[in-house]
């Protein structure tokens, strides 16, 4: 069975171009003018691109005494519906619990993915079986990126040591070292103060976490991947101070990639000063939405490539969830949605507006993801041979998100009321349509693992330089006598 994609432009990382795709079973066959298939999808008026790729997700993660309420069912079943085709979850081991004890867990959990999907190991504690298990995980289970949480202290957070110890390890496994960069001491001294001076409401989440405490993280967590010598990826990066280390960090060479979250792009910190609990406590998330300033200097680094892709940081609790933290901000379960909503926001208020260019759409909502995490070509491309993950994306096509019509199981969304223009008419996963002419179809079950191998061409290039750069003893002549 043959599928062909006629009439569309095809938008890849670096150039737009009218030609038909052909794609046989799960895979492109041929791209090229006046392709015949078995079942035509007519692209007419629309851009052909590479499936978008979320790498920060959380489907159904034990987090603050809950769940996250869209799993790998709903949750890839939105991501889809959103124009996504592969979404990374992490592992999260409990602390003393192995790593690959922990990744049995997930695969339990993800058996009824509708698209395909990887994994990232989180390193919440440091030991000898972590250290061991680590090898294998990289080797053997296709994952080569590895998170550390700054914060959320007394729950994922390891200190700097463990964070060192685990970054020397991944350089040896040629992996890459992730970062949720919040000074998480800081975050703590900062939220029990607010509590005992009666600061109870979900904006004192925000007053909690100022852009100073990420900007030192974010620092940090430079500092030590470049002393480990290992690639760094700093998630959900939220203000200027992170974004500036970033910065600075590439254009010394530095190996570093940042994420913003659509989020953090289109939303500012004005929602958590609703009247409204709910409304404010939906959109509590760690870093918290910030001030307009920040929000430009994501865009700018979108535009300049100082920032590499964006995310969602999907984590959907439930209005019910929420309300855990009544009277008490610090348990109110940190996350939200977005999976579903990345694709046509970003189109809306990125291409629509002229921030960025279709090209640089696709790259930072689908290639340079695969490119950093290896697995590109296979994903993240429109090329012969590369998984059939495909969007055509109708840039004519309106709606207003809603959470009466969204695929997520939560019953709320924090886009709620924004109009997008730029939506899915077809997407293909793997070959197989699970959007028709805008209509949902996906399977459950239908997802797969992606491995990915350690060692990518970055990890090379950065072990070479290291190695040319490491210190030496210097060779001498004439070594006097010691001076006894
Ligand atoms: N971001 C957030 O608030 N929740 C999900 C867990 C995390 O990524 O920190
Ligand atoms: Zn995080
Ligand atoms: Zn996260």
């Amino acid at each position: 069975m043959s599928t062909v994609i006629k009439n569309g432009t095809v938008v890849t990382h670096d150039m737009s171009f009218e030609a038909d795709v052909l794609v046989e079973g799960e895979t492109i066959a041929a791209i090229g003018k006046n392709l015949d298939g078995d079942t035509v999808l007519d692209a007419t008026g629309c851009y052909v691109m590479p499936g978008g790729i979320d790498p920060h997700v959380h489907l159904e993660m034990p987090f603050m005494g809950t769940y996250s309420t869209d799993d790998f069912d709903t949750g890839t079943r939105a991501a889809l519906a959103g124009g996504t085709t592969m979404v990374v979850d992490f592992c999260l081991p409990q602390p003393g619990q192995g790593l690959l004890d922990a990744i049995q867990m997930w695969d339990n959990k993800s058996t009824r993915a509708h698209c395909d999907f990887s994994f990232h190991m989180a390193v919440t504690w440091w030991g000898e079986q972590v250290f061991d298990e680590m090898k294998t995980v990289v080797e053997e289970r296709g994952i080569n990126t590895f998170k550390h949480f700054m914060a959320y202290k007394g729950a994922l957070m390891v200190n700097d040591d463990e964070m060192y110890a685990s970054f020397q390890r991944l350089a040896e496994l040629g992996g890459i070292a992730m970062v949720h960069a919040e000074n998480g001491d800081v975050v703590a001294e900062l939220s029990a103060k607010l509590l005992a001076e009666g600061n109870t409401g979900p904006e004192a989440h925000a007053y909690s976490r100022p852009s100073q405490v990420e900007g030192e993280a974010t620092n940090r967590a430079i500092m030590i991947a470049d002393m480990a010598g290992v690639p760094l990826y700093v998630v959900h990066t939220s203000c200027e101070e992170s974004h500036e280390a970033i910065r600075r960090a590439r254009q010394q060479g530095k190996r570093v990639w940042g994420e913003p979250l659509i989020q953090h792009l289109t939303l500012d910190e004005s929602e958590y000063f609703d009247k409204d609990w709910d409304h404010s406590a939906r959109r509590v998330m760690s870093p918290p939405f910030r001030n307009k300033k920040h929000q430009e200097s994501l865009w700018h680094g979108l535009q300049a490539g100082s920032l590499s892709v964006v995310a969602t940081d999907h984590c959907a609790f439930s209005t019910d969830q929420k309300r855990y933290g009544v009277g008490d901000f610090t348990k109110i379960p940190n996350g939200t949605g977005g999976v579903e909503d990345r694709i046509p926001l970003l189109w809306t208020q990125g291409v629509g507006t002229g921030r960025l260019t279709p090209e640089e759409f696709v790259a930072v909502t689908s290639t340079n993801i695969a490119k950093i995490l290896n697995c590109y070509p296979k994903k993240g491309a429109i090329r012969e041979g590369a998984d059939a993950d495909i969007l055509v994306l109708d840039p004519e096509k309106e709606k207003t998100i809603s959470a009466a019509t969204q695929a997520s199981a939560i019953d709320y969304n924090v886009f709620e009321g924004m109009q997008v223009k730029g939506l899915p008419r077809f997407v293909l996963t793997r070959g197989q349509l699970a959007v028709n002419d805008g209509e949902l179809q996906s399977e459950p079950g239908h997802g797969k693992f992606v491995k990915r191998s350690g060692n990518g061409p970055v990890n090379k290039a950065l072990s070479s330089w290291k190695e040319l750069t490491s210190p030496r003893p210097v060779e001498r002549t004439g070594i006097p006598a010691t001076g006894v």
